[in-house]
């Protein structure tokens, strides 16, 4: 048997980011990396949002997100819109509280119908809580570069934890280099013992950035919320940009607001329904046969 078994999902996407939603509440059962990556295999997603029952008063649901490689995230800002339209589908209710393994996140409507905003919380700048493998005085700009020596293609990223890290390239043109190629080269370098999101962006003027990102566990996505998170909070530490700006992804566009009174960063952009379905158990009993052979 698994958690997943004959269980109804979602599948939905925040501005092109693949997500698929499973309501775990009401039947709680630990669910594998297996698991997550033979949903994957059949569903294609780039993270899966599982709904457990709540742990802390006041809150809905403990959110636990597998990227499609099988491994897990602290954070989601896509993935979490999408839960937020699920969970507000039907109540009258303003805002909602969802509980992850970064903390806890706030969640409302947002200003124009299809349109939600999650409160992503703090970013964390410390190099121990990105976490990278040695100390960096400033993350605004750490030593890392690839390429020859004298001559290096992509340097000097900005890093930055939302709930899970993150390393932003500056670069005058995101689609002038191979991101499917030198993003996992970067995934994995062994200056981030947790791996990182890797992110190209352009800043186009104080209020407007474009980006695109190479996804730890999950590879190129159409988008990716707390990247974009993690981007505007670095332009503005680098005091590039204001603190509220227009972020443009592949998939579309989302508004970032770094807040001045409690330094927490706000996400607004949209989410859709495309489908509902169940797992078939089946899916899950070659997952497992495979795990134990
Ligand atoms: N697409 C997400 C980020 C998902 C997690 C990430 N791949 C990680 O492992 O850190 C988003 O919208 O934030």
């Amino acid at each position: 048997m698994s958690a997943l078994d004959n269980r109804l999902f979602a599948k939905m996407n925040g501005i092109g980011n693949e997500i698929v939603v499973v309501d775990l509440r009401d039947q709680p059962a630990p669910v594998t990396p297996a698991d997550a990556r033979a949903v994957a295999a059949h569903v294609p997603y780039d993270q899966l949002m599982l709904l457990q029952p709540a742990r802390l008063p006041g809150t809905e649901a403990f959110v636990r997100i597998y990227n499609n490689d099988g491994s897990e995230s602290g954070a989601c800002g896509n993935g979490m819109r999408c839960v937020a339209r699920q969970m507000f589908a039907g109540t009258d209710k303003s805002g909602l509280t969802f509980e992850t393994r970064a903390g806890l996140l706030n969640c409302w409507r947002g200003p124009a119908d299809g349109l939600y905003t999650v409160d992503m919380g703090e970013p964390k700048f410390g190099w121990q809580d990105i976490p990278l493998a040695e100390e960096f005085r400033d993350t605004r700009g750490i030593e890392l570069q690839i390429g020859p020596i004298d001559a290096p293609i992509l340097h000097t990223p900005s890093v930055v934890s939302m709930g899970n890290p993150h390393a932003v390239f500056w670069v005058d043109d995101i689609e002038a280099y191979d991101l499917g190629r030198f993003g996992p080269l970067l995934e994995n370098h062994p200056v981030f013992p947790e791996r990182a999101n890797i992110t190209l962006a352009h800043i186009v003027d104080r209020q407007h950035i474009t980006m695109r990102t190479w996804e730890r566990g999950a590879g190129l996505t159409k988008a990716c919320g707390s990247a974009a998170c993690a981007t505007a909070v670095s332009a503005a530490r680098l005091k590039r940009t204001e603190r509220t700006v227009e972020m443009t992804l592949p998939g579309g566009r989302l508004t970032i607001a770094w807040r001045d009174s409690d330094n927490h960063v706000l996400m607004t952009g949209g989410a859709e329904f495309e489908f509902e379905g169940r797992f078939d158990p089946a899916l899950f009993a070659v997952a497992r046969a495979s795990t134990t052979a």
